[in-house]
């Protein structure tokens, strides 16, 4: 997750010249008993005189564990000293004199113990040898004391280090103050630092920055300019900031604006949002390629990498990728250059691109969607249950036909190119064994997700049997069933149970998906749709244009519509999947 930073020739041979800090280091530090780690030593007992077996056993398992200890304390320490030392010097940290030390990896420092009268260091004093990794700095400042209204010079107090700090699932930032009046000695430090910052390559140094004013609560705004900007100034980031105002802006300023001078993209905003940049960071990709998008085409990767900052009511993609939906955990993984291939689906209709995604509902999905849009006038959480309960009231199946070409297992898939090699060279007939599978029927929701879709309602994720980088789409097709086994169904997602246990519900592993609406329902959105039963056949509706809920935003399509998945074509910034590669990921939401 982190690199190590690139050294600079200069910072090598380095050392602290301050005087006063000379005279200080020339005092010994004194050799107090510690262990190698830092850690307080555990008082040994007396021998007793006569022991029992078991108190047998537990002295010799207390004296493995000590001997354990010592040699993890020794193996630590020899790794310790074998690292460089760049610079040496005398801080104060949190209220102590330290002896400081800058090696290679980390920022080691040790509270200096005070001499007894006799000139020999206090006895039985413990050293408590402290560290940072360097790897975890993300920030450098001088720290002056200035007086109001003041805004260059001051006296200066020390040097502010900025780490980044690992809570659970969450990131966040910590100070450690090295203070120094000296302005020489600071000087050094703080140049030898700045070199070791500069020296992580992946971290961005220019962001393009959209927010969204309108998303949830309308709190994007704030959130952006109380939380990230101030941590991206910190970082030195420079950012070119667009407030929308119109859906659709960030869309067609991607289109136009020159990219080349950023290292990221970053959307303030929920899972709409995202979705809408996201389109347009790969479609500018694709223009600038000369693909054309209105045929069958491969598309190219997006140029930049993308970063969500979760400010909707969902924030499914935002929650999927750095497992918690927390903006401040968001903006520390942009800052450090912790990144994520992401796969992304196309969607298109008679060859031509509808738009890029990461995943998409239609039916009960769609429609809530679309009758909560048309609501938009409402406070966000009421509006969704709003739509969620009126959309369970008029339930209805959509008759459709779904066909999909089911993901290709990595190993029968050589086995497979090896046979029909063989066939190909005894017969040279090549016989192509792609399957595609086909349903017919009625179907209350299909879902098609790239990635686990992860969200408070489904800390598991909406599919939870899919990664996000392995290239396939998880495939869930509810059928017709009556409404109150399709609530159990919806409710399971909540809990710990198997959403997908129910006879009615079917999940396939696909790589592409075509799905034929045969006939149209009356238009679920309108006020006036009455409570239907689900067992009846469907009634035919002129409206022909059927709502697609693709990452939480509305796409309509009248006819059939093709989903294929692209294996990692975007970078998004966030936990790589080695760190979130366990069955335990889930999403928490604060
Ligand atoms: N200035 C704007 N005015 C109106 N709509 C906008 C504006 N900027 C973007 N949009 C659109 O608003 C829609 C919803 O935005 P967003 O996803 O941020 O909020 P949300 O719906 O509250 O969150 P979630 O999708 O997590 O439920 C998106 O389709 C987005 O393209």
């Amino acid at each position: 997750m982190f690199e190590t930073p690139r050294r600079s020739a200069t910072i090598l041979n380095a050392w602290s010249e301050s005087s006063e800090d000379l005279q200080q280091q020339a005092q010994p530090v004194s050799p107090v008993s510690t262990d190698n780690t830092g850690k307080k030593k555990k008082k040994m007992k007396p021998p007793q005189r006569s022991v029992s077996v078991p108190q047998l056993f537990a002295l010799e398992d207390a004296a493995d564990s000590e001997a354990e200890e010592r040699r993890t304390g020794e193996k630590c320490q020899t790794e310790r000293d074998a690292e460089e030392s760049i610079l040496r010097g005398i801080f104060k940290i949190e209220k102590k004199s330290c002896d400081v030390e800058l090696r290679t990896s980390r920022l080691v420092w040790t509270p200096i113990q005070p001499e007894t009268p006799t000139g020999a260091s206090k006895a039985g004093m413990l050293l408590n040898e402290d560290y940072v990794e360097l790897k975890e700095i993300f920030a450098v400042k001088l720290k002056r004391r200035r007086s109001v209204g003041q805004q260059k010079g001051g006296t200066l107090l020390g040097i502010t280090l900025f780490q980044c700090v690992k809570k659970g699932k969450k990131l966040k930032d910590h100070a450690i103050h090295l203070s120094n009046m000296s302005e020489d000695h600071c000087e050094v430090w703080f140049r030898h630092f700045k070199d070791i910052l500069n020296g992580f390559r992946n971290r961005p140094k220019s962001l393009k920055v959209f927010v969204n004013p309108n998303s949830h609560r309308k709190e994007a705004n704030q959130i952006y300019s109380e939380q990230i900007a101030p941590l991206f100034k910190l970082a030195d980031i420079k950012t070119a900031t667009t407030i929308t105002e119109y859906k659709g802006h960030a869309l067609s300023a991607l289109k136009e604006c020159d990219l080349k001078e950023f290292d990221g993209v970053i959307c303030v905003g929920g899972d709409g949002f995202a979705n809408e940049v996201a389109y347009g960071l790969l479609l500018r990709a694709q223009m600038d390629a000369g693909r054309d998008t209105d045929s069958i085409f491969t598309p190219v990767r997006a140029p930049l990498p993308l970063g969500i900052i979760p400010a909707g009511s969902t924030d499914i993609v935002a929650c999927s990728v750095q497992g918690i939906r927390h903006p401040v955990t968001a903006a520390m993984h942009i800052i450090m250059g912790h990144y994520q291939s992401v796969d992304v689906c196309t969607f298109s209709t008679h060859s031509r691109l509808l738009r890029f995604g990461f995943s998409a509902m239609f039916g009960f999905g769609g429609r809530t969607l679309a009758l909560a849009e048309k609501h938009r006038w409402m406070p966000s959480s009421q509006r969704r249950e709003f739509a969620v309960i009126k959309t369970l009231a008029n339930l209805k199946p959509e008759e459709c036909e779904l066909s999909f070409l089911p993901l290709k297992n990595p190993k029968q898939e050589a086995q497979k190119t090896t046979r029909s090699k063989l066939k190909r060279d005894s017969s040279n007939h090549f016989d192509n064994e792609d399957q595609w599978q086909s349903i017919q029927g009625l179907f209350l929701n299909i879902s098609i997700m790239a990635i686990p879709c992860l969200c408070s309602m489904a800390p598991r994720g909406l599919a939870p049997d899919t990664r996000l980088d392995n290239g396939s789409m998880s495939l869930i097709a509810v059928q017709n069933t009556s409404r109150a086994d399709f609530i159990k169904h919806l409710k399971r997602y909540g809990s710990l149970k198997n959403q997908f246990s129910f006879p009615f519900v079917e999940t396939y592993t696909v790589q592409e998906v075509k799905l034929k609406p045969r006939s149209g329902w009356a238009d679920d959105s309108s006020e006036e749709n009455v409570a239907f039963d689900t067992k009846h056949t469907p009634m035919i509706s002129s409206e022909k244009n059927y709502p697609w809920n693709i990452d939480g935003d509305l796409m309509e399509a009248s006819s059939e519509v093709y989903i294929r998945v692209h294996p990692r074509l975007i970078t998004l910034f966030g936990v790589t999947t080695e760190e979130s590669d366990d069955s335990t990921v889930k999403c928490s939401c604060i």
